[in-house]
């Protein structure tokens, strides 16, 4: 019991400057709404979210489409919702999937990073930050159910998780396919993915752009599960269930023993990085190619 009681304050003592930390950041999404049953069912017009409470579980489904591309608006619903669910102490996990068919997440909104000015660029990148430490740092159970593809940023979104299923269906990938673009990983996106997959196998994946299909997302463990289709959500309900057997106070402790030192880095550096994402998205030659990558994919409908 004093044990319990003593694991209790030593989290808060430890979990507290985090959410000190990220609530004063700024470009943060609102205030909570509240806690309770009020809570419990709610839905945005990107974000759909299913409670089972008697789980203590929430699925939470991106609905952007058509493409679930990681727009400013969407990512602010994405914020809301993860929040709302941290204040309601029902929930101890969320499963995070796709309501749209084919399409985990195509990643970054190229259309928020290509012709607006460098207030718009330095707002949408302080969301990105803001969405991958809200995640990585979540004291829920974050469990990605990915049921389409999922390059860059959708594949960013999947490593903030605990644990990644994927679906087992050729037309799917998921990677950092950055340099494919001509565009460059910030270190953070790196940091995840090196956490995620090792240093060597995160160096060729990175500098190829490599999105993996199943098999070899699996071997090179940047999912934890491949499994046929129609079992995704289930599996990642029963994964669910196992983590939700570890005392939560330990688990969250563990979690942010093994993650803060890669989020202090961008936390004590984020200014600098929205600088450089600005100065780096505002060249002419990369506004030219982000330009020149969404015409041919409009183009490759025609
Ligand atoms: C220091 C500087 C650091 C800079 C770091 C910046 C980091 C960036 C990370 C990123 O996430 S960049 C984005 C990377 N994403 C991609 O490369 C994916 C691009 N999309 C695709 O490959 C395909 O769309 C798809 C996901 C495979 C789906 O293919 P499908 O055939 O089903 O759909 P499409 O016809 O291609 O697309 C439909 C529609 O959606 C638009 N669109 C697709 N992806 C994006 C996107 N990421 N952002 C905005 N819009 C996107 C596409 O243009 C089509 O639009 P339309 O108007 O209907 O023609």
């Amino acid at each position: 019991m004093a044990l319990a009681v003593g694991m209790r304050v030593l989290t808060r003592a430890l979990l507290r400057p985090w959410a000190r930390g990220l609530r004063a950041a700024p470009g943060r999404t609102g205030p909570a709404a509240g806690g309770g049953d009020g809570v419990r069912c709610f839905r945005s017009p990107r974000v759909l979210v299913e409670p089972d409470p008697a789980a203590g579980v929430a699925v939470v489904k991106m609905r952007n489409p058509p493409v679930n591309s990681l727009s400013l608006e969407f990512l602010t619903e994405l914020l809301i919702s993860l929040e709302k669910l941290e204040n309601d102490k029902t929930f101890h996990g969320i499963i995070i999937t796709s309501d749209c068919p084919g399409i985990f997440s195509a990643g970054l909104d190229l259309t928020e990073m290509c012709g607006r000015d460098p207030e718009h660029y330095a707002e949408y990148w302080k969301a990105v930050q803001e969405m991958w430490l809200r995640f990585y740092l979540s004291n829920l159970v974050v469990i990605a159910a990915i049921n389409g593809i999922s390059p860059a940023g959708g594949c960013l979104l999947s490593l903030t998780c605990d644990y990644r299923v994927l679906a087992n269906n050729p037309k799917y990938a998921i990677g950092l396919n950055e340099t494919l673009l001509g565009i460059v990983a910030p270190f953070w996106f790196k940091d995840t993915l090196v956490n995620t997959i090792g240093h060597r196998s995160a160096e060729r994946a990175l500098q190829l752009g490599l999105l993996f299909p199943p098999a070899e997302a699996l071997r090179v463990g940047v999912v934890d599960q491949v499994v046929p289709e129609d079992q995704v959500q289930s599996t990642a309900r029963s994964v669910m269930a196992q983590w939700l057997d570890i005392p939560d106070h330990a688990r969250q402790l563990t979690k942010i023993l093994m993650r803060k030192p890669t989020a202090d880095r961008l936390l004590t550096e984020r200014d600098a990085d929205i600088e450089n994402f600005v100065r780096f998205i505002c060249k002419d030659s990369i506004q030219k190619s982000l330009h020149a990558y969404l015409e041919k994919l409009k183009q490759k409908k025609g």
